[in-house]
């Protein structure tokens, strides 16, 4: 049944040539100046080849790649111009995902997903058919790709064991092969693993491209001689320019023969070749011109030819179209993995909730209550203790979702680069399951700590409103930690102004200054603190007591200036705006990434 499907699969894909033509790309530096990293090179990498980019570092490999995935565009400072076709059609980044994938570099895999799992997560989004056909194609990449071993051990990173190096490396290719891509382009598929394990990757994207008919591009470091066999098309780059294009094998050093560089009888070629590129040596720098010339003269017609050779026809756009609820349903339900998944995290979490709520009802046992004759100093210790359990029930979710959004961020930018979802469904997705812990830490930790500090429990529904006051406050402590995860690119910095940045709202809560006492100018400020609604509303939950009461109304000295359902509605304000801030920086990240 799995060989019919292949054939099914080769007949209903159409083939892709992609050429380029004079593409030049300069960008411009921090200092003003400006630089070519591409410097009008066109080509052609036609089905059923095996095309390898290679050339020194720094030589233009990657920036090539990602020019003809459409990953770069012309912007204000950097420049590109030429033409990009496949098929001879124009395409962009939209239309590149429906025909091709992109493996890049550093595989980003969720590393507590099980190889398996990671293949059916993207059978679901990105193919068509029913469940038993998806599962079928997962099965078939998992036996091509032989990772039937470890086809059910996680993926593996910083807080589980996983996978080989290798055996991710060919986890991250079936990711991209599942949907069945007429093209298929891998950044260095090959760095950091061995030379074994690189010739088997290699071989089976030789095996993939002539079997299937697809093409295959790859930019390539330092191959072995095994590996230097399987490449149909060669392309060499130093400094943004072309010195080889075509066949390897014979051709090539029969090429280099007759321009006078003669690879030595029983030397690795691709080691030849490295060494007559490498910028480093002052001799070959000299030599550049020579391979300028020579490509110029003999190979660029020969590459215009075959560019003008190439098949016509229209591109194979197919995109397996999913709802919104499907995509916000699969992303939700893979998150609840990766939660339960990270007991550490979860179980460091629970922890931290129970010690918190023991912790703060010891500090501030049993603090009298209105029937207990309280004094003033009673009331600044309650006023103390609700500002206090406000800003740590904030920063235990702002931690929490800094701390775990980098890793998602990176899969996202890849996986919406991918065409898998759109942003829409997967922040929905993100957020609503995000929110289970917004909801269960600070229950616990209110549920032990409330009666231990003595807070007002009249009735029931004064313990339900501080709960859900801490709810809300945590949910506010998530979108702001989604706010700062997406507004700056670098994480690191994410991770070390967000908590500095939320310190002066701590000041503008109503406890610290009085609502009433802040200057004109300034006063405004307190409308965006969610500590302000979170305090408000916690300390007239409390105060607001029928009976002999406090000695002074609290609620009058501090001057409130709203009531607690207003409250209510400020701190749902307070994350709403956040998150849908957020959601318009993760739109502006993913436009910023392509
Ligand atoms: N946006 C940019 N601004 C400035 N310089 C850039 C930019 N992108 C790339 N470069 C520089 O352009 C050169 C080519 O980069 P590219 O990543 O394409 O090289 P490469 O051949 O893939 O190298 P490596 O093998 O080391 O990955 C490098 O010197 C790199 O530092």
């Amino acid at each position: 049944m799995i060989q019919t499907k292949n054939i099914d699969i080769i007949q209903e894909n159409r083939h892709v040539d992609i050429t380029f033509k004079n593409i030049t790309y300069t960008v411009t530096l921090k200092d003003g100046s400006k630089k070519d990293l591409l410097r009008g090179v066109s080509g052609i990498c036609k089905s059923g080849e095996v095309t390898a980019i290679l050339g020194s570092s720094g030589a233009g490999k990657t920036t090539l790649l990602n020019v003809l995935s459409q990953r770069i565009s012309n912007t204000r400072k950097n420049h590109l111009s030429g033409e990009i076709h496949a098929n001879n059609n124009q395409y962009d980044a939209d239309q590149f995902s429906q025909f091709a994938s992109y493996v890049m570099q550093d595989d980003v895999l969720l590393e507590t997903m099980t190889v398996k799992e990671c293949l059916t997560f993207a059978a679901n989004l990105r193919t068509s058919g029913t469940p038993l056909q998806k599962e079928e194609k997962v099965l078939e990449i998992i036996r091509s790709l032989h990772l039937e071993k470890c086809q059910n051990t996680f993926v593996g990173g910083q807080f589980i064991k996983g996978i080989s190096g290798g055996e991710r490396k060919r986890t991250s290719i079936g990711y991209e092969l599942i949907s069945d891509p007429s093209c298929i382009f891998l950044d260095e598929p090959t760095s950091g693993l061995d030379s074994f394990t690189a010739y088997r990757i290699i071989h089976l994207l030789s095996d993939f491209s002539h079997n299937k008919k697809k093409t295959v591009v790859f930019t390539i470091h330092s191959p072995s001689s095994d590996i230097w066999n399987l490449f149909d098309n060669i392309m060499l780059l130093v400094e943004g320019r072309f010195i080889y294009q075509g066949k390897g094998k014979q051709n090539i050093l029969q090429y280099f023969s007759s321009i006078g560089f003669n690879c030595p009888k029983y030397s690795n070629p691709a080691d030849y070749m490295m060494q007559i590129m490498h910028s480093s040596k002052q001799e070959n720098v000299q030599n550049y011109p020579l391979y300028f010339e020579g490509y110029d003269k003999k190979l660029q017609p020969i590459v215009n030819y075959r560019i003008s050779e190439t098949n016509q026809g229209l591109l194979p756009l197919k995109s397996a179209k999913t709802s919104f609820f499907y995509q916000v349903m699969l992303i939700a339900k893979r998150q609840i993995k990766i939660i339960q998944r990270i007991r550490i995290l979860s179980k460091a979490r629970m922890a931290q909730s129970i010690i918190l709520g023991v912790f703060l009802g010891l500090v501030f046992l049993r603090i009298p209550g209105p029937t207990d004759n309280p004094t003033i100093r009673d009331v600044n210790d309650k006023n103390g203790i609700l500002l206090f359990f406000s800003v740590a029930i904030y920063m235990m979710q702002l931690q929490f979702c800094i701390l775990t959004f980098p890793i998602q961020r990176a899969v996202f930018l890849r996986e919406e680069n991918a065409k898998f979802y759109t942003a829409g469904p997967y922040f929905v997705g993100q957020f609503i399951v995000d929110m289970i812990p917004a909801i269960v830490f600070p229950t616990i930790t209110s549920l032990v700590s409330y009666w231990m500090i003595g807070l007002n429990d009249d009735n029931a529904g004064k313990v339900f409103f501080f709960i859900f006051i801490a709810i809300l406050t945590s949910i506010s402590g998530q979108a702001y930690g989604y706010l700062a995860g997406t507004a700056f690119s670098d994480v690191n910095v994410a991770v070390s102004l967000a908590p500095v940045l939320i310190k002066p709202f701590i000041l503008f809560a109503g406890l610290l200054k009085n609502t009433g006492d802040y200057a004109s100018w300034i006063s405004w400020f307190q409308y965006l603190s969610p500590f302000k609604y979170s305090f408000t509303a916690l300390c007239l939950n409390e105060y607001n007591y029928d009976g002999p009461g406090y000695p002074q109304d609290p609620v009058h000295q501090l001057d409130f200036n709203m009531s607690k359902w207003q409250a209510v509605g400020g701190l749902i304000g307070c994350f709403s705006i956040c998150t849908f801030v957020s959601f318009l920086f993760l739109l502006i990240m993913k436009k910023r990434v392509q």
